[in-house]
């Protein structure tokens, strides 16, 4: 899913009224049907709604869906990324978008700037958007899932990442300073990097080992594990050489039942990649979960900054369904970016009601030993360029 920004200019605040209505009334509508998208854009006169709708449906923030009972609309990605940009626009947090620079499983990487021409990373959360193209041959998976759930998971997302990323930096982490947050996207910091995985040589690849397995352990002390500490989600500094660690939707408590496995594959992955990317082996056995010592409390704060326990269990419970799947589909659904307007009945597949039923801690067990080697490869340094106004 391509985000094309040239029709943002151009929508009227009517088109606006009317995409804001298609929003609210799939938070329980599967499909909306045109007079409540009506009575809820609270325009009179149904010939501009229908103009509004019309001129929306041409430009794919929203789609007509066939085959329902009643005549109907959806929101779609592309109207999902409209409502959030111009969120950013209005806040003046964004004035211009830019390359994408990032093409991850479940998330878009864009540079955008602000009206001064400073430049920042856009993070488009995009969950589930793999496991749509089989979703039906995965029908009793999702049955129970919210009709929205792509929308309202993608926000749960963006919403742990901004939390994380906030506490994290008060707390004097290396992570990207985090700008803003709507909907189901976050502007942060962009950082002069290149990934780790990328990195062809290193002046010192000791002092940067010793460096992150001591930010392993700091996260530890605060009561943290990132569960996903990997080649991918390590940028280094293009100048300083320094470690900056993005990307947070794995990260648990150490109070969490299997946290000594995670923090252990967490150090195992960069052992592992530093041994094989730069022949360097530590005469140090490495950091030891019996050493971690908790002075902290940062797992807790991260509750009390507006992304709950409750929201963390709906997201994680999700993600697992989604790992789940993507392993049964195996290679037919991996990489697979389909894109959600491709097919108009697939929301018939998804059930009603975001129902929280147990107490489950979040697990982690869907990542694989080698998760390490879970991302896709794509072009990730953040070209300087083409950044246009929207
Ligand atoms: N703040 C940033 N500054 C510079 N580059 C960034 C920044 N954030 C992300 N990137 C680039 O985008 C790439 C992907 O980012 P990230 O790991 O957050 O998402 P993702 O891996 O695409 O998501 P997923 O885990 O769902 O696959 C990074 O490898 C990095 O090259």
């Amino acid at each position: 899913m391509k985000l094309d920004t040239r029709a943002i200019r151009y929508l009227t605040a009517e088109d606006w009224r009317v995409l804001t209505a298609v929003e609210m009334g799939s938070k329980n509508h599967e499909v909306v049907p045109t007079p409540l998208i009506s009575q809820i854009s609270g325009l009179r006169g149904a010939s501009g709604v229908n103009r509004s709708i019309s001129n929306l449906a041409k430009v794919g923030l929203i789609a007509r869906v066939k085959n329902a009972k009643y005549d109907g609309y959806r929101l779609t990605y592309g109207g999902l990324d409209y409502l959030a940009l111009n969120t950013f626009i209005k806040r003046k947090s964004i004035y211009s978008i830019g390359n994408q620079v990032g093409v991850g499983k479940e998330s878009d990487i864009y540079v955008v700037a602000d009206e001064s021409g400073k430049q920042r990373i856009l993070k488009i959360h995009r969950l589930g958007r793999i496991s749509f193209r089989t979703v039906k041959a995965n029908r009793d998976y999702l049955r129970n899932r919210n009709a929205a759930s792509w929308m309202y998971m993608s926000r749960l997302a963006a919403m742990k990442e901004f939390a994380f990323m906030k506490v994290l930096k008060d707390n004097g982490f290396p992570v990207p300073t985090p700008i803003d947050q709507a909907r189901h996207c976050v502007l942060m910091e962009l950082i002069d990097s290149y990934p780790l995985r990328q990195v062809t040589s290193i002046a010192d690849p000791p002092k940067l080992y010793a460096d992150l397995m001591s930010l392993i352990m700091r996260f530890a002390s605060q009561g943290l594990i990132h569960g996903d500490f990997n080649e991918f989600n390590i940028l280094v500094h293009e100048e300083t050489q320094e470690p900056v660690v993005i990307d947070f939707p794995q990260m648990v408590s150490i109070d969490h039942p299997n946290a000594e496995e995670y923090f252990d594959r967490d150090v195992q992955c960069i052992k592992t990649f530093f041994a094989r990317k730069f022949g360097f082996e530590s005469e140090e056995e490495g950091p030891d979960w019996k050493d971690v010592k908790r002075t902290g409390k940062l797992d807790v704060e991260v509750e009390a900054s507006g992304f709950s326990k409750k929201q963390a269990k709906e997201l994680d419970k999700y993600l697992q369904q989604i790992a789940k799947l993507n392993e049964r589909d195996g290679d037919e659904a991996g990489g697979d970016v389909s894109d959600e307007n491709d097919d108009d009945q697939e929301e018939e597949d998804r059930g009603s009601g975001m129902e929280n039923e147990d107490d489950e801690q979040p697990d982690n067990s869907n990542l694989s030993e080698d998760s390490c080697e879970m991302k896709n490869e794509a072009e990730t340094r953040a070209p300087r360029s083409g950044v246009t106004s929207v």
